[in-house]
């Protein structure tokens, strides 16, 4: 329900007469954010959930380089704090992305990057309802491993891993053969700083999600490990056969 707006179909079963007399319900939507430091597979999952339960996979960093590209307001504001490699503040980031979400209103999705900071938490939370916040809790050695070997393609934000899941040829991109880069962030030394502000940032976010009984942590070193756990959790929250956002079962 966007709180907001006009329409209301999330976590109920609405129902609505269509042309032709028939009633339609509306199966229940679902809304959920995947959290975790830098390297811990926020990416890797949401990607993996997306597929396999028809979710509308939203990255706020995705958004936020589309937004760049198209040079619209918020996006080159955005821009000057990226070159610096500074996080764009709260009231560019809910500009950018509160709209996006409020056009969402038929659509289960799954954020990854935002809320980064509380600010935004609380902004995303006048917004609209979460069913579940999901938050990934990996052991440092195994994000500097994996940050270190990580590799992305900028225009589109894919990313590879050269052990887990390396391009089809070395160093291009598997849809545009466009070359990958290494961002300087994903450095060892620069990781020890990140780390630490995602654990300040996040620690009274996952507290929020936890008092509205809303978080599941997964720990672990693998992804593949994880996954099945994530997996049948969501399996008891959606259907893992939707293949649209809304379903339409016609009602007698
Ligand atoms: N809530 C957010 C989301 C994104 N960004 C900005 C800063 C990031 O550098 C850039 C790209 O975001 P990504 O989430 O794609 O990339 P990161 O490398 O920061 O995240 P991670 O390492 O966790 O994948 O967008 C931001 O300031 N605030
Ligand atoms: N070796 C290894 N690499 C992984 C695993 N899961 C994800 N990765 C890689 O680790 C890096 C970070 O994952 P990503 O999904 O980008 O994490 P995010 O920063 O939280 O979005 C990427 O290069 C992934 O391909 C895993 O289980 N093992």
């Amino acid at each position: 329900m966007l709180r907001n707006g006009t329409a209301s179909v999330r976590n109920d079963t609405d129902t609505v007469r269509g042309v032709a007399g028939y009633k339609w319900r509306m199966a229940k939507l679902f809304r959920a954010v995947i959290m975790g430091p830098p390297g811990s597979g926020k990416g890797t999952i949401s990607e993996r959930i997306a597929q396999r339960f028809a979710l509308t996979r939203l990255s706020s960093g995705d958004f936020v380089r589309e937004n760049i590209a198209a040079n619209t307001d918020a996006g080159v504001l955005a821009k000057t704090y990226i070159e610096r490699g500074l996080l764009v503040p709260d009231h560019v980031m809910t500009r950018l992305l509160l709209p996006r979400l409020e056009e969402m209103t038929r659509h289960s999705w799954l954020m990854d990057g935002f809320p980064r900071t509380l600010a935004q938490a609380k902004a995303l939370n006048s917004t609209c309802d979460l069913d579940l916040v999901i938050s990934l809790n990996i052991p440092y050695e195994t994000l500097k491993e994996r940050l270190s070997d990580r590799w992305i393609h900028p225009a589109s934000g894919r990313v590879y891993n050269m052990g887990f899941n390396p391009p089809h040829v070395q160093g291009r991109d598997d849809i545009s053969g466009e070359p990958l880069i290494q961002h300087d962030d994903d450095k060892p030394e620069a990781l020890v700083a990140r780390l630490r502000h995602y654990k300040d940032m996040a620690k009274p976010i996952i507290d929020l999600y936890k008092s509205k009984g809303i978080l599941h942590t997964f720990s672990g070193t693998e992804t593949d490990r994880i996954w099945p756990y994530i997996n049948s959790l969501l399996s008891t929250k959606i259907p893992s056969t939707s293949q649209t956002d809304t379903q339409r079962i016609p009602m007698p």
